[in-house]
Formats: structure tokens, C-alpha cells, sequence
């Protein structure tokens, strides 16, 4: 999917929000337990519900990965179900991934063309070949963390490094990558008030959001700093939505949860556009 796409199916649903596919069988509704692929069937019930609310899904791979070779499977079931179905939707592996140049390149391979996401996270700690090999691929995108919703984003991110902080260093560095222009970059909610810097970096920029909901970012906030003049944003939600309920009616839940966030943002698009 190209950003061009992207943009426009913001616009069309009015919505920048990215439903976070983070399953816990601790967290889901007991009679999934009962089904062969729980996993699988708590991510299917949510998209079919909030679909026409979001324009991007971001399951997180960790939620995936802890139930090992199952949990990949539901990963797989996942993304073809989204792909199959609702192929319009920007899709987000939230891996983190990054090393040396060709265990990259096998990272990407992975995401890219096996499991066919639009999108993966990585770190830049290793810098430009630990990220480039995921910039050769066309018309996918490369989501790296500039400067991260937690707590622990004050130990290095924020560092004073030869007279700039470290995350704006990672910006600028990043944008004499090769293809650069595949990149976008992952900035927390939790940090609305560096937004307009990282404006003055990467003004062009798709920014992946997450930090709104249970870690008690400010969506408005967010906006009225980090908005660019095609939106730029995309704003990830996750246990606030997909939990909303424990009962057989989380699908529902889930759907006034998301359609809350999607109106704030329609108000906001209509506002500014
Ligand atoms: O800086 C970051 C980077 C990634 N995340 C991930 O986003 C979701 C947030 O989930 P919520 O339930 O909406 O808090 C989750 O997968 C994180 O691992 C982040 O929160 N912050």
C-alpha cells in the first residue's frame, strides 16, 4: 500500500486510527476458550466489528509469539483474514526487529513477503544496515521507534548526544538512509509535547501513535501538535478497545470504543481540512 492510499482512506473514513491486535486468552471472554483457535477467533470478531472505523491494524507480535507455534499460526490466520477481507487496511507487525544486514533481510523477508504485512516496527540501536534491508522493499513501509510511549523512553532517547538529543539525532541520521522514504516513525502518545520538534525533522512524515486509551495519551493533544497537512497520523489503540468487555458482547464493546475515538478524530479532520 502506497502513503498516497493510505492518506485517502483516512479521509474517506474519516478515522487515522489503528485498532492494536494484542491478544491474552487471560484477558478474552471465556466461552473463545472453548473454540480450537481462540487467538484467531477474539482478532476476527474485533476486525469484523470496528473494520469500517480504523484504517490500520497493528497486531503485536509478542502477544502472538508467547504462544508459540500456535500463536504464530493465529499471527498467519490474522493477517490473511485481514488481507482477504478488508485488503483496503494498512497492517502493522509490531516485531521491533533490527540486526546485522542479513539477519534483517531475513526479518523482512519474513514480514513482507511471507506473511505479506504492509508495515513492521524496528529498532535503530544498530543502525543504518540493521534498517536499510527493510527499505528495499517496494511499497512497504518501515516504522522505526523515534521516541517511545514508556516511562524508560527518559533513559536513552531523550540523552543530550553531542549537543542534540539522541531521538532527533536517530530522525535526521535516518533520513539519509536509502530509501528513506519507506520510513515512518513510532512516537507515544505519552510525548505530545515533543511532537512539534519531530515536525521540524520529518514535517512529511507518517507518525505511528500509540500511548492513547489505557496509557492515558491525549488524542487532541497529539493532533495539535503532530498533525502535518495530510494528517500524518496514525493513532494506535489497543487494550482500551479490545477489552472493553469480557462478555459475549466484547465485539460490540469494542466497536463503541472505537467508533468514541473515530468521532473525536472525524471532529478534529473536519476542523482542520
Ligand atoms: O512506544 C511504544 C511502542 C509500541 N507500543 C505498543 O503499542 C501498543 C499499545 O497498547 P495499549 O493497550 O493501547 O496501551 C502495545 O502493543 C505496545 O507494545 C507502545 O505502547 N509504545
Amino acid at each position: 500500500m502506497t502513503t498516497q492510499q493510505l492518506h485517502e482512506q483516512i479521509l474517506q473514513k474519516k478515522s487515522f486510527l489503528c485498532v492494536g491486535l494484542d491478544p491474552d486468552l487471560e484477558k478474552m471472554p471465556q466461552h473463545l476458550l472453548e473454540t480450537e483457535d481462540p487467538i484467531f477467533e477474539f482478532n476476527k470478531a474485533i476486525i469484523d466489528a470496528t473494520h469500517d472505523l480504523t484504517v490500520g491494524y497493528k497486531p503485536n507480535t509478542a502477544f502472538f509469539e508467547a504462544y508459540g507455534i500456535k500463536g504464530w499460526m493465529s499471527l498467519q490466520k490474522t493477517i490473511n483474514y485481514i488481507n482477504e477481507n478488508y485488503p483496503d487496511i494498512f497492517t502493522i507487525a509490531d516485531a521491533k526487529r533490527g540486526d546485522i544486514g542479513n539477519t534483517s533481510s531475513m526479518y523482512a523477508k519474513a514480514f513482507f513477503e511471507d506473511l505479506n504485512f504492509d508495515s513492521v516496527t524496528v529498532a535503530p540501536y544498530m543502525g543504518k544496515d540493521s534498517v536499510e534491508p527493510f527499505l528495499a522493499f517496494e511499497n512497504k513501509h518501515t516504522i522505526m521507534l523515534a521516541l517511545t510511549s514508556n516511562e524508560g523512553a527518559f533513559d536513552f532517547q531523550t540523552l543530550n548526544t553531542g549537543g542534540k538529543e539522541l531521538y532527533k539525532q536517530v530522525l535526521e541520521t535516518s533520513k539519509t538512509w536509502k530509501n528513506s522514504e519507506n520510513l515512518m516513525y513510532v512516537v507515544g502518545a505519552t510525548k505530545a509535547e515533543y511532537f512539534a520538534e519531530i515536525r521540524k525533522i520529518v514535517p512529511d512524515s507518517f507518525l505511528l501513535v500509540p500511548g492513547i486509551g489505557a496509557q492515558g495519551g491525549s488524542l487532541s493533544e497529539v493532533c495539535k501538535y503532530g498533525m502535518n497537512d495530510k494528517i500524518g497520523l496514525l493513532v494506535n489503540s489497543a487494550r482500551a478497545i479490545i477489552y472493553a468487555s469480557k462478555g459475549t458482547d466484547f465485539a460490540e464493546k469494542a466497536r463503541e470504543q472505537a467508533l468514541k475515538v473515530q468521532l473525536e478524530m472525524a471532529e478534529i479532520i473536519d476542523s482542520k481540512f
